[in-house]
């Protein structure tokens, strides 16, 4: 686990505020569809905790770059095995699955995307859809249908099939999502999430929720596949993050609420629906 090195003695007492208001508030057993996060006592000042994250954004990716591409192909390989034998992936037969950016050291989704497609699962990856942070998952019916997007070279699927209809949107299908398989740049073991800083999948999470709840599903079960450099002691939060069910790694998988305890098992805090994270789950 990666421990911060933060220098600025502000930022440590922030975060030591922060460590010591989680222990002292358990967190509120709340349906996952309700889950998300109370501002922390580092959260008071909205400056602070932007600061806070670009820092701890910062510590990670230091903390990839130093990573061989032999151990993130080792820990993909077992990450993505860990998935696969899951029952969250068996019993998912529709699912949203990012398609990993080598450059950005994200786990390898590659073996995943093939078993899904394999499995005939309907298969959902993201596309940017504006410079505003919106994005959409569209249907992915083979590997020809990506192509490199810049600035980051991410690939997406095209926005039309082969034959000129536009490629189905599963938020536009009157299909459940079951399963969400998720990056981002940084975890914690009771399901914060830190992203890249676009918001994107804080907004898709938001929106997939209300679709579900508007037609009485489940809302998606929230994966997240990180290598052991991207666990820290606390992701510092705000109010609009979304507490994530499960994190696989290479040696785990911790499970940080009921719904992720129940369909991937694993150690963490599950059973108390910790995933609220700092305990003011509203
Ligand atoms: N594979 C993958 N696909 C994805 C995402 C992702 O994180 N991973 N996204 C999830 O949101 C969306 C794209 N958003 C992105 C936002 C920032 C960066 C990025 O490279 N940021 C640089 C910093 C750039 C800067 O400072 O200007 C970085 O993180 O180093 C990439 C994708 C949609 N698709
Ligand atoms: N549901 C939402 N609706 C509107 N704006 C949002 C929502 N979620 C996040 N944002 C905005 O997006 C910006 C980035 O948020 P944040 O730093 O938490 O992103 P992130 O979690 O790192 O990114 P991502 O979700 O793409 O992985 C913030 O300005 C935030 O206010």
């Amino acid at each position: 686990m990666l421990r911060f090195s933060i220098a600025a003695r502000g930022f440590r007492q922030q975060l030591q505020r922060c460590a010591a208001a989680a222990r002292c508030q358990p967190p509120l057993p709340v349906p996952p569809t309700t889950r998300c996060f109370a501002m922390s006592a580092a959260a008071q000042d909205g400056q602070s905790v932007d600061a806070l994250k670009r820092r701890v954004r910062e510590e990670v990716k230091a903390a990839l770059r130093a990573l061989s591409t032999e151990q993130m192909a080792a820990e993909s390989e077992a990450i993505a095995a860990r998935l696969l034998a899951s029952r969250a992936f068996a019993d998912a037969p529709h699912a949203v699955i990012y398609v990993h950016c080598a450059k950005l050291r994200e786990v390898d989704t590659t073996a995943v995307l093939q078993a899904a497609m394999d499995g005939h699962k309907r298969l959902y990856v993201p596309r940017v859809l504006d410079s505003d942070a919106n994005m959409h998952f569209l249907h992915l019916d083979g590997w020809a249908a990506l192509e490199a997007v810049p600035p980051f070279g991410i690939r997406e699927p095209r926005p039309t099939y082969d034959d000129g209809t536009p490629r189905q949107d599963v938020l536009l299908v009157d299909e459940p999502l079951e399963l969400v398989v998720m990056p981002g740049l940084a975890f914690d073991r009771t399901g914060r999430r830190l992203g890249r800083g676009g918001g994107y999948y804080d907004k898709f999470i938001e929106a997939a929720r209300a679709h579900a709840t508007a037609r009485g599903w489940e809302p998606p079960l929230l994966v997240a596949l990180a290598f052991r450099a991207q666990m820290v002691g606390e992701v510092p939060v705000q109010p609009h993050d979304v507490g994530i069910d499960a994190i696989i790694t290479a040696d785990e998988v911790i499970a940080c609420s009921p719904a992720g305890a129940a369909a991937l098992g694993g150690s963490g805090s599950g059973g108390g629906g910790s995933g609220g994270g700092s305990g003011g789950a509203t």
